[in-house]
């Protein structure tokens, strides 16, 4: 039989401090039912990775939230990305890839990168004590995504409430979700809005995105709903993983003096901090068919809760799991997936996090902690409210 247990990994409780709670349930069986939800969760390195990598048998159309839509009508009109497997997956797919490729993103690296100079100097005229929060990752993102999706200058600040309340709604209907829905209703429309042809800037993602459709390569009706699914996961994430990668160098004995000297080991230090931290913490998948996982068989129209913290930090899988090493080779983690839902949008969160990191590191020579760190409750979203740091300049 299948162990149970009454935790609630969507209770203030757990999201306060999840780490605990998750390392029991991984500890406990590769499959635990939670009766609180009745949904069953994974937490072993393993077995996430094959729910993650078997979209046949654990599908992403009945909703990768606690909502089966199969029984149940989405809050809004799916993601022809996110909540849609092949064959309806594969255009909007391939469209992305190309538009938030490497390659494609060249043209904005040298960019970038000026502006988190620029940012880094303007926090640092201001004094050596800041927030890393409120300072440098809630602010680099929104300079700089969405001018290169192509958004007007009006109504930005709808991009991060909009984005901590589709992350919420991953998770059950009351307590974070019950507490935004009353005023979330205009920020819904302003983000409709934004997806339009004629409010796209050219040359932005969002503008690109429709000229595919143009070339017939996706279709007019999901044009749009691409362009929306940059503003669901293009903000609230990166915010989440720049604070993320400050808060390990800042709490890494050596680590920023080993990054001073070796600048080029910034994106090996972003993967590791996205494995540790695992800003995604959580979403589902639904069985399609009676599935086995770890020997156990779960019936068709089953919700799969995947715990990619867990999996992150799986001692059957990682050395020192708990540790931020920079000798560590992170590829494999689960923290941006894997297989054919794999983060499209990695490239952006590694060029954004790695230029403010690059920024910080030339001006700074030392940079530490000076209290505790502050998260910010969401279902989805393991975040933070603040990072206080006081840096010695170069
Ligand atoms: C640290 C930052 C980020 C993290 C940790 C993250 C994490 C993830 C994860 C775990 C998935 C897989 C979802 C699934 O398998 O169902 C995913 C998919 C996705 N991400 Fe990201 N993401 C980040 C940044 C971004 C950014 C900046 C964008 C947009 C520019 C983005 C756009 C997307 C999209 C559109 C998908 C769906 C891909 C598909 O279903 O084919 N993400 N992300
Ligand atoms: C980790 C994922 C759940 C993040 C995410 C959210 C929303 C979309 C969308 O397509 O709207 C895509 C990816």
């Amino acid at each position: 039989t299948i162990p149970t247990s009454d935790v609630d990994p969507f209770s203030p409780e757990f999201l306060a401090d999840p780490w605990p709670f998750v390392t029991e349930l991984r500890e406990m069986a590769p499959v635990v039912h939670l009766e609180r939800h009745d949904v069953h969760a994974i937490g072993r390195y393993a077995d996430v990775h094959r729910a993650l990598t078997d979209w046949q048998s654990l599908q992403s159309a009945a909703g990768v939230g606690l909502s089966n839509f199969n029984h149940e009508k989405p809050w809004r009109p799916p993601s022809v990305l996110l909540e849609a497997d092949p064959p309806k997956h594969d255009a909007p797919r391939h469209v992305l890839q190309e538009i938030l490729s490497p390659r494609s993103l060249r043209a904005l690296e040298e960019r970038w990168r000026a502006d988190a100079h620029t940012l880094v100097d303007e926090v640092l005229a201001r004094g050596t004590a800041f927030d890393a929060v409120t300072a440098l990752a809630e602010v680099f993102p929104l300079r700089v995504f969405p001018d290169a999706v192509g958004l007007g200058p009006d109504g930005r600040e709808n991009l991060l409430p909009y984005g901590d309340f589709a992350f919420n709604a991953f998770g059950p209907q009351e307590g974070l979700v019950a507490k935004a829905a009353p005023t979330i209703g205009p920020t819904i429309e302003w983000i409709g809005e934004q997806c339009r042809r004629e409010n796209l800037a050219d040359g932005g993602f969002g503008c690109q995105i429709w000229e595919a459709s143009d070339h017939g390569d996706i279709t007019p009706e999901q044009a749009p709903l691409m362009v929306r699914s940059l503003l669901t996961a293009g903000v609230d994430t990166t915010v989440t993983g720049i604070a993320a990668v400050v808060h390990a160098v800042a709490t890494t004995p050596g680590a920023w003096e080993r990054l001073r000297a070796h600048p080029e080991l910034l994106p090996r230090a972003f993967e590791e901090a996205v494995r540790l931290a695992s800003p995604v913490q959580t979403f589902f998948r639904t069985t399609k068919v009676p599935t086995t996982i770890a020997g156990i068989t779960l019936p068709a129209d089953r919700k799969v809760l995947m715990f990619l913290g867990a999996a992150n930090r799986d001692p059957r899988r990682w050395e020192h799991p708990d540790a931020f090493d920079l000798d560590r080779d992170p590829s494999g983690h689960v923290g941006f997936g894997m297989g054919i839902h794999q983060c499209v949008g990695q490239h952006v969160a590694r060029l954004e996090a790695t230029a403010v990191l690059g920024a910080l590191l030339e001006r700074v020579a030392r940079i530490d902690l000076t209290g505790p760190v502050v998260h910010h409750p969401n279902n989805t979203l393991r975040g933070f409210e603040s990072v206080p740091v006081e840096v010695t300049l170069a």
